[in-house]
């Protein structure tokens, strides 16, 4: 791992890990291990595994187990089950789609960094009055996307985003310019052609090129 990654794994902010955090859909349990290295070599070592999949726990357990070097966190998190189930598993962060009160208490209560989602300036109000300031900005490009972002600056600064959703090579330089966006998430960077062909390689090159553009 990246000694900057390492470092920051234990502490609160998910956003300051990697400029580019990979959201990954895991359906074969094999792919996981050398899908996170293809990542990590690449210069991607915070990884999302989104609990979309039966096979995604398994997934967080063995990159956890067998990929020091990633920071392996789960997303789709949507029920206090779902924050247990991924902490178990290993999952050294949480990401949410959006939010409720359960699940921000269990997420608070969880010991690892979390990232609830939003799209509404309402919604980021009521996380700012639940104390936490960073947040998944989702789904991003539908949301508003840049424009939407630059607008919440001016009367919410505390605010700190992770968007995802529609987010590419093309317009993740445009979030990433943005002073209240800390990084982007995005699942570009792993074709599903790539993954069913087992092409690690091109993985690696398209981590290598999403790593660059920050
Ligand atoms: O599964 C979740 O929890 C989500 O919130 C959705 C993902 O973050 C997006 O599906 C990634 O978006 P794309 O980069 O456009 O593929």
């Amino acid at each position: 791992m990246t000694s900057t990654a390492a470092a920051s794994a234990g502490s609160a902010s998910v956003l300051d890990l990697a400029p580019v955090v990979p959201v990954v859909v895991v359906e074969d349990v094999a792919d996981a291990v050398p899908l996170a290295r293809a990542l990590v070599a690449g210069g991607l070592p915070a990884i999302e595994v989104t609990l979309r999949t039966p096979a995604a726990l398994d997934a967080i357990r063995a990159i956890a187990a067998e990929v020091p070097d990633a920071v392996v966190g789960a997303g789709t998190v949507i029920s206090p089950a779902n924050v247990a189930d991924s902490v178990a598993a290993g999952a050294r962060f949480l990401v949410s789609p959006g939010w409720t009160d359960l699940l921000l208490d269990a997420m608070k209560e969880s010991g690892v960094p979390f990232l609830p989602g939003v799209s509404t300036t309402s919604e980021v109000v009521a996380l700012l009055e639940r104390g936490v300031h960073e947040m998944k900005f989702f789904p991003a490009e539908a949301a508003g996307g840049t424009a939407y972002l630059k607008s919440l600056a001016g009367p919410l600064p505390q605010a700190r985003f992770c968007p995802t959703g529609g987010v590419s090579p093309a317009n993740a330089p445009g979030y990433l310019a943005l002073k209240n966006v800390g990084c982007v998430g995005g699942s570009w960077m792993l074709p599903a052609d790539a993954i069913a062909a087992k092409d690690w390689g091109r993985v690696e090159a398209l981590a290598r090129e999403a790593s660059a553009l920050r």
